[in-house]
């Protein structure tokens, strides 16, 4: 590589990020928080390794999502072509190591990776044949336990279960009887592919110093979430050679409960004596405003090493906060700002990310997005490998690569129908588990099975002829092994048959899977292969389908979020119960990770920053009150800006609503039966209480613009923007004098009142009290409607 590219790559950086990357021998430790260019640094220095002459083959980043690692790739195409070093998650680290000394760990090189729903069903089938009382627990929870020892590193020899616990006398049975099913299928799951590897590399010395050497250069991004299996496995691969550097920012821990251990970094320092440790204190991501709402937060977390963050950035517009009524009238108004900024050529779909605690989050968001007209894409993975007509195939091409998977065999022996019962299945598993066999080799076998019938035995017969015929058409390339799946089994005939509706769109989802074989096909013309492919099939994660240059509002969980950026970022309901989650909400250490994960959604933002809550939640069954989340309590809230619904309307102020929900008894569950009944339009109070636009009536700075933007794409169907936008302009109108609301106290039957939409009508009845105080009015342009005054932003007419 040219000098002058080696000096390039040195540039773009400052000077604590140039020791990081002109860093070479011994371990090292880059400390440092959100935005101060961690990631960064290991592909510069990857790009710089390369430039000094150092085999690109001896390198190794490993990261947490595929999609940092393609990122990456991407990164070091342009940086230093030709690289051929190795960057990737853990799993698939893990899935080709793996695939290379199968044998060692009593697997075969094409052994099936299985996914949550696959383990499930081999957890389900070793409980039954462990023949023990699990009454108490579900499989899931027995499930998560053999999930938590594979996590902290314990096989099942290491496994002692404590004299007296129920559970560990359950796993005690259970763990190794899943292990033999897995192992008799030649398949693992995910946890497994970490734990194999440590075992591997435990119990074969040899092979162990040989690829401490091989990979001689090893990173890792995101070290603080690194669970006990990963640690091990970095440890045994870092013995000899200590050439390891990982960043890590401790106060970004969030997977703790999937067994992420702090002390993994905390740690670090004892581990590698000899380590250079590195701190990045400058944030290149976000504005002086953001960062200290970041900040302030996270300084309510008892465990952890103070840092500040300090950045060059301007000041930005203050973060905003919003009390929206309903989840109906927080998704309309995100939505509606969004479309409002794009409409005004301000800001393009991809400048957003809207960010939620959990996934069932996303569903209002979708369907005000789609209304507006806005693009959108929803970062859910492994939803489409869930399907159930992707994973029927999916299955059969598991079980042309491993024979062997039971999961498989059992998933597709009778779809389409083939007339082979679950009572067939069942005697069929007893001859596997009696002779110790596959159920392909039971299924081949069931002539001499005298339980079935020879009828039966004919169909079962013809099926396995089937796949040894496929398995025969299995060559280099993925995609013709699908068609000849869906052709010869008569799978496309029968999920077309009854020509629904349902069904076409089955079908346009295996079609999907033909493009992305192709695709596959043809990004692998050397590596790919079955295998190949359904191990990137297995280890798909939600990341994985983001299109970071497509232009789209990005909507994702906060875990998923980990080390993006954007320019605008929402973080909607934020509500205890939801974050901090439910199950979190009774353990200090717990609430701290809740809080480190709004912080890591917090610095996502470059630009733009809003977070929103609900008064009210529908939630099992009904609407509830819904709790402010205990950290917007800990926000700099006086440097925020604050809108809400209900504190205008009674010309509270914010700390006055603050404490009349904080004094809302909600230990007694009151909960509102009476609600779905009541016609109320929650999205006149929230577009009145925010002026129905969040970022986009701001003056923005423009400078940050490029001009590019110019030509940016104006959503071309927007049936409710129009609408809203009247409904917005309207609301803040009506808004406009405080002094016109009308409040609770001045209600009363016979008084006339307006209505933002339904105009000037009169009370003729009133029900409840306090926050149900509900009026029946009726207006001549709509007829009768019942409003919950806490909720309406009514007025009395003008004359
Ligand atoms: N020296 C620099 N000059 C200009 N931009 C920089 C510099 N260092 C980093 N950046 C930019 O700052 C942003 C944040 O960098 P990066 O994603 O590497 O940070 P990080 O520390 O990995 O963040 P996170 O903890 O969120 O993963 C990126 O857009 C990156 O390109
Ligand atoms: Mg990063």
């Amino acid at each position: 590589m040219a000098v002058e590219t080696q000096q390039e790559l040195l540039d773009g950086l400052n000077e604590p990020q140039r020791t990081a990357v002109q860093h070479i021998d011994g371990p090292m430790l880059i400390l440092a928080g959100p935005g101060s260019g961690k990631t960064r640094v290991i592909t510069h220095r990857i790009a710089h390794m390369i430039a000094q002459g150092i085999p690109s083959w001896q390198i190794v980043a490993l990261t947490f999502t595929n999609k940092a690692a393609d990122e990456m790739r991407n990164r070091l195409k342009k940086l230093s072509p030709g690289n051929l070093s190795w960057t990737g998650t853990f799993h698939r680290f893990c899935s080709r190591l793996l695939r290379h000394y199968a044998t060692l760990v009593g697997l075969q090189e094409n052994y099936s990776i299985y996914d949550m729903k696959d383990s499930k069903k081999v957890l389900k089938q070793a409980i039954a044949n462990a023949e023990i009382d699990v009454k108490h627990f579900s499989a899931d929870k027995i499930g998560n336990e053999v999930s938590n020892l594979k996590n902290h590193g314990v096989s099942v020899e290491q496994f002692i279960p404590r004299p007296g616990n129920v559970m560990d006398k359950i796993l005690s049975k259970v763990y190794p009887e899943y292990q033999k099913l897995l192992q008799m299928a030649n398949g693992v799951d995910f946890d497994d592919l970490l734990l194999h590897c440590v075992d591997l590399l435990r119990n074969n010395p040899e092979l162990r110093e040989s690829l401490d050497l091989k990979y001689t250069y090893m990173m890792v991004d995101e070290y603080q979430d690194t669970n006990r299996a990963q640690y091990q496995l970095i440890r045994l691969l870092n013995h000899n050679v200590q050439n390891l550097a990982v960043t890590g920012d401790p106060d970004q821990s969030i997977y703790g409960w999937r067994g992420a251990n702090l002390n993994n970094i905390l740690d670090f320092e004892k581990d590698y004596p000899k380590v250079q440790v590195v701190r990045l204190e400058e944030n290149y991501r976000s504005t002086k405003s953001i960062l200290r709402v970041a900040d302030q937060l996270i300084e309510n977390n008892v465990r952890r090493k103070k840092k500040s963050l300090i950045t060059q950035n301007e000041e930005g517009n203050a973060v905003k906060l919003v009390a929206f009524p309903s989840p109906q009238d927080e998704a309309a108004d995100v939505a509606d700002s969004i479309a409002l900024a794009i409409q005004k050529g301000k800001r393009r779909a991809k400048d957003f990310a809207i960010l939620y605690r959990t996934n069932w989050l996303s569903r209002s968001f979708e369907h005000t997005l789609r209304q507006c007209g806005v693009p959108y894409q929803v970062l859910n993975g492994h939803e489409f490998y869930q399907r159930k007509e992707i994973k029927d195939i999916i299955a059969y091409l598991h079980l042309l690569n491993n024979p062997d998977d039971s999961v498989a065999f059992e998933r597709v022996v009778n779809v389409p129908s083939r007339k082979i019962g679950k009572v067939t299945l069942t005697r069929l598993q007893r001859h596997a588990r009696e002779n110790s066999v596959s159920m392909l080799a039971a299924a081949r076998d069931c002539e001499q099975n005298d339980t079935i019938k020879k009828a039966v035995g004919n169909r079962i017969l013809s099926f396995v002829e089937l796949i040894d015929r496929l398995s025969k058409q299995v060559g280099d390339e993925v995609e013709p092994v699908i068609r000849n799946v869906l052709a010869e089994t008569g799978y496309r005939d029968w999920l077309t048959e009854d020509g629904s509706e349902e069904a076409y769109e089955r079908a346009g989802n295996v079609d999907e899977l033909v493009v992305a074989a192709q695709e596959f096909d043809n990004e692998h013309p050397e590596d790919g292969g079955l295998g190949r492919y359904l191990e990137q099939a297995a280890l798909v994660s939600d990341t994985d389908v983001w299109e970071s240059d497509a232009d789209y509002v990005t909507m994702m969980t906060m875990h998923a979020a980990k080390g993006l950026e954007f320019p605008c970022v929402y973080i909607v309901g934020l509500e205890d119960g939801i974050l901090p989650h439910e199950r979190s909400t009774g353990n200090d250490d717990e609430v701290e990770e809740e809080r480190r994960l709004l912080f890591v959604g917090i610095t996502r933002a470059e630009k733009e920053l809003q977070f929103s809550r609900c008064l009210n939640r529908f939630r099992r069954g009904s609407y509830w009150p819904a709790i402010p989340s205990r950290f917007l309590m800990e926000l700099p809230r006086d440097e925020m800006e604050i809108f809400g619904a209900q504190h205008q309307q009674a010309g509270m102020t914010a700390e006055d609503l603050q404490r009349t929900i904080d004094a809302m008894d909600i230990s007694n569950e009151t909960h509102y039966e009476d609600l779905p009944a009541i016609d109320i339009n929650l999205s006149d109070a929230a577009n009145a209480a925010t002026g129905g636009t969040l970022f986009a009536t701001e003056a923005e700075d423009e400078s940050d613009r490029d001009s590019s933007d110019a030509d940016v794409q104006v959503p071309k169907t927007k049936p409710s923007l129009s609408n809203m936008m009247t409904g917005a302009e309207l609301a803040k109108q009506h808004a406009a004098n405080p002094a016109d609301r009308l409040t609770p106290e001045k209600c009363e039957v016979g008084l006339e009142v307006e209505h933002v939409e339904y105009g000037i009508g009169k009370i003729i009845a009133m029900t409840g009290a306090e926050r149900k105080l509900t009026a029946t009015i009726n207006f001549p342009k709509v007829g009768n409607k019942r409003i919950r005054l806490a909720f309406s932003n009514l007025r009395l007419p003008k004359n």
